[in-house]
């Protein structure tokens, strides 16, 4: 699924009107209704009601659990816009802002009253202000004798009596808002969310940047949120993506090709199966070949444990073993052998270095058992030690076999400054950092970088000619030419120690297994996240999810 900022969407409303004369109007049109329609899905939904339109929209092909984004197209004719049972009961309020986001609401309203449920408009401002689209649909609904009522010039709310309604639609403001939202929008917002009622939101929630994910002060928390024609990028990321809450793109009549003719064009993806073969080529089957062998799977080299951390090294080549490669070489301090032989039999064990931590020498051991291997994976469990930035410098430049770098191989690259100038570019690099050491890579705080995350992604990818795989909920996959990808598989009981490791091997072993770097990053994420929301399902409770379940369900 192609992900927009808010500057494409107006580019790709503006190709559709101008250059496919395609008129605003009827954009709007079936925007509104999709709203509507999704107001009587959830009306249904909250009453038990058998829901008969988009049935399934936001289920996964296998039924599970309604979560993330989905995408579903409008039905024509489609008998949700129809009376039923209860629906006098309900009385919805349409908060309308001044812009085009607010004739969205407006449209919705008359669909609403179609299907006999109660509806009101609440005007944001003196309607002498409304876009032209704006104004012409609360002409309409006003003829439609739909009660309008109007915030007054001095912006005072607190008469509106929102206990007399049973859901609101926000349609306050949508992708032409600069900045936090200002009076009286600020405190409709606020007002909407002390209400409790249910609320769908248009496009996207009121309050929040449609470009980052950043939720301003005021910001509608929906329970659903109606997102017109493309997935807009704050929609895909936190926080945004949590006062959304579940998100339903619909298809309005804007052409997919539009997003194709525009200068500057998206290059963002959600990662889907879909995504997965079509954008990235990949064969997610991952069926094996009846005449293979192990050495047709590849070979990984992980290079990471030391003595208080063990354990890290073990979770990625067990990981790497798990995702299917032909064969895991664990390169690790000889001390650590004895305590850690015979845990995974399946894992062959290379003495990188005596004693039980990492020393700079080792680098000659490490290239050496590289030779001829399909990827090399530095960090999990490493530590940091005398010389190592030098000695990641080393295999960064003596080898050409593909790196994953983690953990403290990315503190090493941190230090090293501007390592592309000192050590040269490499093009089959993919690096994971969490956000701490995203911070420590870019140098800035870490909470300036996840203000928004695609675009920093994005950016270090491309100075830096590596894949970067920004980890945290919603992780990022950013590849040297500048396409992004979001992930929303996973589960917060991943949340723990070890699943960063699990995730490197998974990586790892798919590079092992011949994939390039960026479909092992895009498709590792996704795999690693599935895994981790199977492994959840089969505990009692998440909180109790380890890293070593996720490698059992993968
Ligand atoms: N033809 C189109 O352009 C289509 C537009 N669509 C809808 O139109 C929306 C975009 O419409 P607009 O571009 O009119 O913009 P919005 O409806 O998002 O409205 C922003 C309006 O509020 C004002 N504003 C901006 N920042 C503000 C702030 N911080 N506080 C208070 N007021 C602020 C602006 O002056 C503008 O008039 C989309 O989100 C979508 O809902 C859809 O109907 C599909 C077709
Ligand atoms: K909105």
């Amino acid at each position: 699924m192609l992900i927009v900022t808010p500057k494409q969407m107006k580019s790709i409303d503006r190709y559709t009107i101008e250059e496919l004369g395609i008129p605003s109007l009827s954009l709007m049109e079936s925007a509104g209704r999709a709203i509507a329609e999704e107001v009587l899905d959830l009306i249904r939904q909250r009453r038990d009601l058998p829901v008969t339109g988009n049935r399934g929209a936001g289920t996964r092909p296998d039924g599970s659990a309604k979560r993330g984004v989905t995408s579903a197209s409008p039905v024509l004719n489609d008998p949700l816009i129809a009376p039923f049972e209860g629906a006098e009961r309900e009385h919805w309020l349409i908060l309308a802002g001044k812009g085009n986001n607010g004739g969205d609401g407006l449209v919705a309203a008359r669909y609403l009253q179609d299907a006999g449920v109660q509806v009101s408009v609440l005007c944001a401002e003196n309607p002498e202000r409304f876009s032209e689209e704006a104004a012409a649909q609360l002409e309409s609904v006003r003829r439609s004798s739909i009660p309008v009522q109007t915030v007054p010039d001095s912006g005072e709310v607190s008469n509106i009596d929102f206990a007399s309604y049973t859901g609101l639609v926000d349609a306050l403001l949508g992708i032409g808002t600069s900045g936090e939202p200002r009076e009286p929008y600020a405190s409709l917002i606020q007002a909407a969310n002390d209400s409790g009622l249910p609320t769908i939101a248009a496009d996207i929630p009121s309050g929040l940047d449609a470009k980052t994910g950043q939720t301003a002060e005021a910001c509608i928390r929906a329970e659903r949120t109606v997102c017109i024609a493309f997935l807009k990028t704050g929609l895909a990321q936190y926080p945004g993506a949590k006062a959304a809450g579940e998100v339903r793109v619909r298809a309005v009549g804007i052409p997919q090709l539009a997003a194709s003719r525009i200068e500057d064009s998206p290059n963002t993806y959600l990662i889907t199966e879909q995504s997965l073969r079509g954008v990235l080529n990949i064969d997610t089957s991952r069926n094996r070949e009846e005449d293979s062998h192990k050495g047709t799977y590849g070979h990984a080299l992980i290079v990471g444990g030391s003595r208080l951390m063990s354990g890290a090294g073990l979770m990625s080549s067990r990981a790497a073993l798990r995702i299917g490669t032909g064969l895991v070489t664990w390169a690790l301090p000889a001390a650590l052998l004895p305590s850690v032989v015979g845990h995974v039999p399946e894992l062959m064990v290379a003495e990188a270095t005596a004693g039980d931590a990492w020393t700079r020498d080792s680098a000659d051991t490490v290239l050496k058992l590289a030779e001829k291997l399909g990827v090399l994976a530095v960090g999990p469990g490493l530590g940091r030690f005398d010389g190592d930035t030098e000695w990641l410098k080393r295999l960064w430049t003596e080898s050409d076999v593909p790196l994953v770098i983690d953990a403290d191989g990315l503190n090493m690259l941190a230090d090293a400054g501007d390592f592309i100038a000192d050590w040269g570019r490499r093009d089959n690099v993919v690096l994971t950092p969490h956000p701490g050491e995203m911070g420590r890579l870019l140098g800035m705080p870490t909470a300036d970088l996840q203000k928004d995350r695609i675009e920093a992604a994005r950016k270090y990818a491309k100075l830096h000619n590596v894949t970067l795989v920004l980890k945290g909920a919603r992780t990022v996959v950013a590849s040297p030419d500048g396409v992004a990808f979001i992930n929303t598989t996973g589960h917060p009981g991943m949340s723990t120690g070890g699943t960063g490791d699990v995730l490197t091997g998974v990586i790892s072993g798919l590079i092992a297994q011949k994939l390039t770097p960026i479909q092992a990053a895009a498709f590792g994420v996704y795999l690693h996240g599935r895994a981790g929301e199977h492994a959840a399902e089969r505990r009692e409770h998440p909180a109790s999810l380890l890293a070593g379940d996720v490698i059992d369900s993968l």
